[in-house]
């Protein structure tokens, strides 16, 4: 028994922080505030640690994870800590040749293009991913009531690193795909599904007191070509993990025409980037869900009063949501000053305290 009122399966521990609650739509003592890619590049502390040791490779040492995980939380004092990994980790796991090539992504030795490719798509056991079980386990013990956001990469962003072979701009030959071969491409992402359901399953079943399902690069698509050939897979992951109760994050970048579908698709907490402001996005959105947003991470770079008028926007406009979750409107770009970061959230745990 827990001392507060967490449904069985949820961590007890967690489940009263400000994150937690503000997921759930309920009052808060503040806005909890983390960052999309908290962790990585824009931290001194980061570059050293990570020093000789490739992308990939550091995704399966669980205590250099958890030293990883736990920095931002450290220096920032962010009201949410996110599992240091990537979104190809599950798919390097079942065997897929890949690799994080340094300042360009993941690129795919044989991109995924017929229907005999699809074989290199095997389900995934929690055995193939031990290492992410192992470092949940002594991070939820290092992080106390801080809660531990888990993640993967939703169907159609894997699906365009496969088909493409590595990052892209247009995503010409993922469009061909899904136009050309209906069939194929729906099966590609039904596959993709489960192989991502199951990892979102182990990283809740080993800790993860929230997940997020990144589809960063899905605002490539209209509405119709979204809802037909991309909303059953997302749906069907978080239908995968709905049974657990924990706060299911969704979140894409350019998806300003796709907030309502996306939000649809399953998710409790709809993130939004920051080109849309969050009193719009939540009529876009609709009743019941949290917001996560959206300061843009280019403002970092300015001055401090500019970055402070900005935030300030950003409250304001979401002010009369029930549910917001502070956060940028896409990842840490790699030469932020981390001080700057540091300062934001404690301006907005400042400007919001109840
Ligand atoms: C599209 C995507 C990827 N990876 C991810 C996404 C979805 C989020 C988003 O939209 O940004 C997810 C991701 N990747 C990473 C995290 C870490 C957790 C966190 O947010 O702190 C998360 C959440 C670490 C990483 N993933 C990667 C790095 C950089 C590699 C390094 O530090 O050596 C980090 C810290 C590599 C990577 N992996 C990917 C890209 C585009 C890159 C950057 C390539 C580069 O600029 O070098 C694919």
């Amino acid at each position: 028994m827990s001392a507060n009122n967490s449904p069985a399966g949820q961590n007890p521990a967690t489940y009263d922080s400000a994150f937690m609650k503000a997921c759930r739509r309920e009052p808060v003592p503040h806005t909890p505030v983390w960052f999309m890619r908290q962790a990585g590049r824009s931290l001194p502390e980061y570059r050293k640690v990570r020093e000789g040791t490739a992308m990939l490779e550091s995704c399966m040492m669980p205590e250099l994870v958890t030293e990883i995980t736990l920095q931002p939380v450290r220096r920032h004092k962010v009201d949410a800590a996110i599992y240091f990994s990537d979104i190809v980790v599950p798919l390097k796991a079942i065997g897929i040749d890949l690799d994080i090539k340094p300042g360009i992504g993941p690129v795919v030795a044989n991109p995924i293009r017929s229907r005999a490719d699809l074989a290199q798509l095997r389900d995934l056991t929690p055995d193939d991913v031990s290492y992410v079980t192992q470092a949940i386990g002594m991070l939820t013990a290092e992080l106390g009531s801080t809660p531990l956001i888990g993640f993967a990469g939703a169907p159609f962003t894997l699906a365009s690193y496969l088909v493409e072979g590595g990052p892209s701009r247009n995503h010409e030959h993922t469009k061909a795909l899904m136009y050309g071969d209906p069939q194929l491409w729906a099966d590609l992402l039904d596959r993709l599904a489960e192989i991502t359901g199951a990892f979102l399953k182990v990283q809740i079943e080993a800790g993860a007191s929230a997940v997020q399902l990144f589809d960063s690069w899905v605002g490539a698509l209209a509405p119709a070509d979204y809802r037909r050939s991309v909303m059953p897979a997302s749906q069907k992951v978080f239908d995968a993990v709905a049974s657990y109760g924990v706060p299911r994050i969704h979140f894409g970048v350019g998806t300003g025409e796709l907030l309502g579908l996306m939000g649809e698709a399953g998710a409790d907490v709809m993130g939004v980037d920051w080109r849309v402001p969050m009193d719009e996005a939540v009529r876009r959105v609709g009743p019941g869900k949290a917001l996560q947003g959206n300061l843009d991470p280019a403002v970092l770079f300015s001055t401090r009063e500019a970055i402070e008028a900005k935030t300030d926007e950003v409250l304001d406009a979401a002010a009369g949501l029930e549910g917001h979750i502070f956060n940028l409107g896409h990842g840490v770009l790699p030469s932020t000053d981390p001080e700057a970061l540091t300062r934001l959230v404690e301006h907005v745990h400042t400007r919001t305290a109840r």
